[in-house]
C-alpha cells in the first residue's frame, strides 16, 4: 500500500511548523516522517526520533515547490526505504506557495503509487484575521484555503467566541467545508492517516463509537451485499459536508477485488483494498464527525439505499 502523504499549507507565522510539531510528537503510536522547510524549527529530540518519528528531510533549498522542480520523489524516496516504512508523511509547504501545484505533482501515478496524497491540511491564521479581515482577500492566501481539504483555524486561543463565529462563516465560503478550530496546531492526529483499525471488522462486533478524540464521533455502518458505485458516490456526496473523515472497505457490484475508500475533508480517494478476514462483512465503513453532526437512521437509510 502506498505511504499516506499529508500536505501542510498556510500563510507566514499561521502556524505550520506548530502544527507539525504537535503531529510528531502527539502519542499517536504512528510512525510519521516529514519533509519541511527548515529543520532547525522541529523540536524532534533524537529519543523521538528512535521512537514515534521515522525520519525527517529539511529541503536544501527551503521550498518544496523548488524542490518539485527538480524531482519529488527523489525527495521521498529515503523516507519511503527506511525499514519499517513510515505510516504516514507529511509535507510542508512554503508560506509562498499554492499548494495545486504541489497537488497536481503528488497525483502523477508514478508518486501515487508509492506516496498518495491523502489530504491537504491549510492553516488560517484566527489572530491576523481577525485583525486585518481584508487579508482574506489576498489571491495567494485564498488560493492556499482553496486547495485544503481541511482548514484549521490556528490561534483559536487569541480570539473571542464572536470573532471565531465571525471567521468561521467567511471560511465556510470555501470549498473545503470542514473547518477545525485549534490551538498551537493541536489537529487531532487520529482524524490523519488511515489505519485498518478505523474499519468495523464484522456486524456482531459493532461498537456505537470506536473513535476517542474528543469533540467528534464514529458512525459505522456494514452490508452485506455489494453495493452500488454510483449510488455510494451520490451518497458520500450527499454527506460529505456533515464529514470530518470517512474510510471503509467497499465489495461493488461488477468488481472482483474489494476496494478501500477513504476521505478526508472532502477528498476522496478509492484503491486496492487489505485482504480481509473471511467472516467479515462485504462492506464496511466508518464515518467520522464532529458530535452531533451525524443523524444515525438519516446516515444508515442513504447508505442501506447504495445496496446493489
Ligand atoms: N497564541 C498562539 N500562538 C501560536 C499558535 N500556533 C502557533 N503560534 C505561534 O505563532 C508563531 C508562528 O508559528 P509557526 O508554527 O512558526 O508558524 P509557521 O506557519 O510555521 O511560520 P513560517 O514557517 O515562518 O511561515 C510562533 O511563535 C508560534 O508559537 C496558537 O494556536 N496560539
Amino acid at each position: 500500500m502506498p505511504v499516506p502523504v499529508l500536505l501542510i499549507a498556510g500563510f507566514l507565522g499561521a502556524g505550520k511548523t506548530t502544527a507539525i510539531n504537535h503531529l510528531l510528537t502527539a502519542p499517536h503510536g504512528k510512525r510519521l516522517a516529514a519533509v519541511v522547510n527548515d529543520f532547525g524549527a522541529i523540536n524532534i529530540d533524537a529519543e523521538l526520533l528512535a521512537g514515534s518519528a521515522e525520519g525527517m528531510v529539511a529541503l536544501q533549498n527551503g521550498c518544496i515547490c523548488c524542490t518539485l522542480q527538480g524531482d519529488l520523489l527523489r525527495t521521498l524516496s529515503p523516507l519511503l526505504r527506511r525499514n519499517p516504512v513510515p505510516n504516514g508523511i507529511v509535507i510542508e509547504t512554503s508560506d509562498v506557495s499554492d499548494p495545486a501545484e504541489i497537488v497536481r505533482s503528488l497525483l502523477d501515478p508514478v508518486i501515487w503509487r508509492e506516496a498518495a496524497l491523502e489530504a491537504v491540511l491549510c492553516l488560517a491564521d484566527a489572530q491576523a484575521l481577525a485583525e486585518r479581515p481584508a487579508t482574506l482577500d489576498d489571491a495567494l492566501l485564498l488560493s492556499q484555503l482553496r486547495a485544503g481539504d481541511i482548514i484549521l483555524m490556528n490561534k483559536a486561543d487569541t480570539v473571542s467566541e464572536g470573532q471565531r463565529a465571525a471567521l468561521r462563516g467567511r471560511l465556510s465560503m470555501l470549498p473545503a467545508r470542514t473547518i477545525l478550530e485549534t490551538r498551537h496546531g493541536d489537529v487531532p492526529a487520529d482524524l490523519l492517516f488511515s489505519e485498518e483499525r478505523f474499519v468495523p471488522q464484522a456486524h456482531a462486533t459493532l461498537p456505537a463509537n470506536r473513535f476517542a478524540t474528543p469533540g467528534f464521533e464514529s458512525l459505522s455502518w456494514t452490508a452485506d451485499r455489494p453495493l452500488s458505485l454510483p449510488r455510494f458516490q451520490a451518497a458520500i456526496s450527499r454527506l460529505a459536508r456533515l464529514l470530518v473523515r470517512a474510510q471503509g472497505i467497499l465489495h461493488v457490484e461488477g468488481q472482483e477485488h474489494l476496494l478501500l475508500f477513504q476521505m478526508v475533508g472532502q477528498r476522496a480517494t478509492f484503491g486496492a483494498a487489505p485482504a480481509s478476514p473471511s467472516n467479515a462483512a462485504l462492506v464496511r465503513l466508518m464515518l467520522i464527525a464532529e458530535i452531533g453532526r451525524l443523524q444515525p437512521d438519516m446516515v444508515h437509510a442513504l447508505l442501506n439505499d447504495c445496496r446493489a
